[in-house]
């Protein structure tokens, strides 16, 4: 009878802006195998999907672009501005993101991989994982490279900030932190360190 192989999972998450894409991509390039949640939540609103219907049903076109793909940034500004919204629009999405998760998990060829979540802790979706890495930088940092990046207002910036969970609750729950407060050569250091320490955990860990 064939074995379902259960993969040894570590679970990278961090606010906004903090640097988990960034940390992500340095595992990624020592080989390990990256399940990404946002990267999910933007396949199962793919056009056809039935949750982009389920979206557009319940706002509308303005939710739409042109082509028929989903008009993100005005998404963000409905949910972010209303919490009835936003977990109407979570309780559509997060099952099928944690089917997608799962499946990327189990077909991962490293000896470890990594499930990289904005809301790792916050959804059940760290049940999934073995151990908890947490990137964390000052809020001001994340605020200004969230700005910089999306070209967000600070407001909005600071309000998915307010909606995550908060800094010290989320330290309290790591196994491991990258600090992300210098440069991304001083985060590439901390994450060659910490693949030396999962590769050896998930040789000699009976899953
Ligand atoms: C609202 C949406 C369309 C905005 O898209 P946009 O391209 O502007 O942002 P993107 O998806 O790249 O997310 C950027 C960051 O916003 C934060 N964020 C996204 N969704 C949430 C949420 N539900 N709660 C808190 N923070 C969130 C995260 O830090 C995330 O990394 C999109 O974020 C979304 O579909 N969110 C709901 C799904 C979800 O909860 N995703 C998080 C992974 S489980
Ligand atoms: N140490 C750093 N020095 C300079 N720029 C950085 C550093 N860390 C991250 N960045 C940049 O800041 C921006 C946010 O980082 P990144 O996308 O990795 O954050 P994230 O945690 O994945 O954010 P989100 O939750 O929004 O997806 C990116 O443009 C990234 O290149």
């Amino acid at each position: 009878m064939a074995t379902i192989r259960r993969p040894f999972v570590v679970g990278l998450t961090g606010g906004i802006g903090s640097g988990k894409s960034a940390a992500a991509a340095f595992f990624a390039h020592q080989g390990v195998t990256v399940a990404d949640a946002d990267l999910a939540a933007r396949a199962v609103v793919e056009p056809g999907q039935p949750s982009l219907t389920a979206i557009s049903e319940r706002y509308g076109k303005v939710v739409l672009q042109g082509d028929g793909t989903l008009n993100r940034r005005a998404l963000r500004e409905i949910i972010f501005s209303d919490p009835t919204e936003k977990a109407w629009l979570e309780s559509q999405l997060h099952p099928a993101i944690r089917t997608q998760l799962i499946q990327e998990l189990h077909a991962a060829s490293s000896d470890y991989c990594l499930l990289v979540s904005p809301l790792l802790l916050e959804t059940d979706q760290h049940t999934l994982t073995n151990r908890i890495l947490v990137v964390d930088c000052p809020e001001e940092d994340q605020i200004y490279r969230a700005m910089l990046r999306d070209t967000a207002s600070r407001e909005q910036i600071q309000t998915i900030i307010a909606s995550q969970i908060n800094r010290q609750e989320r330290l309290a729950r790591a196994d491991d932190i990258l600090h992300n407060h210098g440069s991304l050569e001083e985060l590439q250091a901390q994450v060659q360190t910490l693949h030396a320490t999962y590769t050896s955990l998930a040789k000699h860990t009976a899953l």
